[in-house]
């Protein structure tokens, strides 16, 4: 796909250039002749007959940059004194750390956050549990859980792999909304060993975020934490992503004048994302949702290893269609895509009704590349930050929790949800609404409040909110 070439990697070359041999202008145009885009230059270090560089180039991939790194080898007067991925670089020691809030200076300063005077804050919260949310860090503290099982869409790669992205998540938790947020990874697939660890650890946490955990095993352990447990468990991957859709599909058709309830939609990928935004899109009105996966449209008749698609197709799918998706996506207003990459082709968009909707949105690789697709639209978006309309649940997790720890709310409900994709829908005005913006960025300020607020709203109205967030912000 084009998109895999496109300019996504920043490597730093460290070149000693002997200034007698060698022009910065030879290596410049040796870059630009491998593909790479010069995006910066430092002078690290000048003597008298050389200098020490770091060039920052931006490339396709790391072929190109291998590329590069040769044709530079080649020139004379040039070594090479290492080669950096700027992407690794902000990895390096990991991504977050813990700080104090308040200094330990003196042995006042000890006896106080530390032994003796501790003693009477624990058995303050030994005497009245519900302490732990004003005296401790659990009322602003997210466990983001992990097993490492679908991390984005590269599968299996295991709990010490899927680490850097649950740090990203929990840098976005704090960067977004202010909620401190811990990456735990699990070295266990067993479900019930999930809930148990989950269970055991809840006492730190105001809640508790379960990312990319493959399905069906998300929807056993979603569902038995939610049953167990006080505090809100919400399966990013499941309810964040629906929600951040159904924003993005409630902007499209204000474009295209169409009506959820009137509209053929195709979910592809009926696993864990796939499920949960047939689920949203049914609650919010839409009549004829076709799920499709390896097997085709999820149809009844049909006997499925799955359990969950035989329980599927009991409520999608009206027309109980069959066959691949090139079929089924005949006369489709919207594509949802939370499967693989490339498997959407131009020709199947063509086959869809006027004014079609793809939302390509399987990480990192999408189900068509949005260049391609882009002629054949009215609307495509992806998960991806470098194309416009980027769905991602990034859009949601951050301000739902703020909402749900701000209210102490006791779960996520679906009213919780739906208030969440309208909030996020309405902070993309009329007068900015265009093909090309459904939905609000990721660094628009407006996006959290305004998702927390309408959380919190729906909360109260469900009756699951345990405090009014003004009672909070008076305990600070
Ligand atoms: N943009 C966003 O915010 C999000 C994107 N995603 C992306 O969606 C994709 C799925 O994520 P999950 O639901 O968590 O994974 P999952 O593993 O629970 O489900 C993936 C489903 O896609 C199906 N699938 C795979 N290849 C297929 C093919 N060639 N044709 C039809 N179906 C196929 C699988 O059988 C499975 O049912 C991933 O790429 C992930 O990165 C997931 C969550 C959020
Ligand atoms: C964005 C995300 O959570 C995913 O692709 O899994
Ligand atoms: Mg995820």
């Amino acid at each position: 796909m084009a998109i895999l070439k496109k300019a996504s990697i920043s490597i730093v070359y460290r070149l000693k250039l002997e200034t007698e041999t060698v022009s910065f202008g030879e290596i410049a145009t040796s870059i630009g002749q491998a593909g790479g885009d010069i995006v910066g230059i430092d002078i690290i270090s000048t003597g008298k007959t050389s200098t020490i560089r770091d060039i920052t180039v931006n490339v396709g991939d790391q072929a190109d940059s291998e590329l590069i790194a040769a044709r530079l080898k080649k020139l004379d007067g040039v070594s090479i004194i290492h080669i950096s991925d700027r992407t690794f670089l902000v990895h390096l020691g990991g991504k977050i750390e813990i700080q104090p809030k308040v200094p330990i200076k003196t042995r006042d300063d000890l006896s106080r956050v530390y032994t003796p005077g501790v003693a009477q804050v624990c058995t303050a919260i030994a005497e009245e549990p519900s302490k732990a949310y004003t005296l401790t860090i659990k009322r602003n503290t997210v466990a983001v859980v992990s097993d490492g099982t679908a991390v984005l869409g590269l599968g299996d790669i295991g709990p010490s792999a899927a680490m850097p992205v649950m740090e990203g998540k929990a840098m976005l938790f704090k960067q977004m909304a202010g909620v401190d947020a811990f990456p735990i990874c699990l070295d266990t697939k067993d479900p019930d060993e999930i809930v148990r660890i989950v269970k055991a650890m809840a006492p730190a946490f105001g809640g508790i975020n379960l990312e990319d955990i493959s399905s069906p095993r998300c929807f056993e352990i979603e569902e038995r934490l939610k049953q167990e447990l006080d505090i809100p468990v919400f399966h990013d991957d499941q309810h964040g992503t629906a929600v951040v859709m159904l924003a993005g599909l409630f902007n499209s058709l204000r474009l295209t004048g169409k009506k959820l309830e009137d509209i053929k939609i195709i979910v592809n990928g009926i696993g864990a994302a796939g499920i949960a935004c047939t689920k949203i899109l049914l609650a919010a009105g839409a009549r004829n949702v076709v799920g499709v996966d390896r097997a085709g449209a999820i149809h009844r008749g049909e006997n499925y290893d799955n359990p969950q698609w035989t329980r599927y197709a009991e409520f999608t799918n009206p027309d109980n269609l069959s066959g691949p998706l090139s079929e089924v996506i005949a006369g489709a207003d919207v594509f949802i895509g939370v499967s693989a990459p490339g498997i959407l082709k131009v020709d199947d968009v063509r086959r869809m009704a006027a004014d079609p909707i793809v939302f390509a949105m399987a990480n990192p690789v999408p189900e068509i590349d949005p260049d391609l697709a882009a002629p054949h639209v009215r609307v495509i978006a992806t998960g991806r930050s470098d194309h416009p309309n980027q769905i991602n649940n990034v859009l949601c997790f951050p301000g739902i929790f703020r909402g749900a720890l701000d209210c102490r709310a006791k779960e996520v409900n679906e009213a919780m949800k739906l208030a969440a994709a309208r909030a996020i829908a309405s902070v993309v005005t009329d007068d900015e609404l265009s093909e090309t913006y459904i939905i609000p960025s990721v660094f628009n300020q407006n996006v959290v409040r305004k998702v927390r607020d309408a959380v919190i709203q729906a909360a109260i109205e469900t009756g699951v909110a345990r405090k009014d967030p003004g009672e909070i912000k008076a305990e600070v």
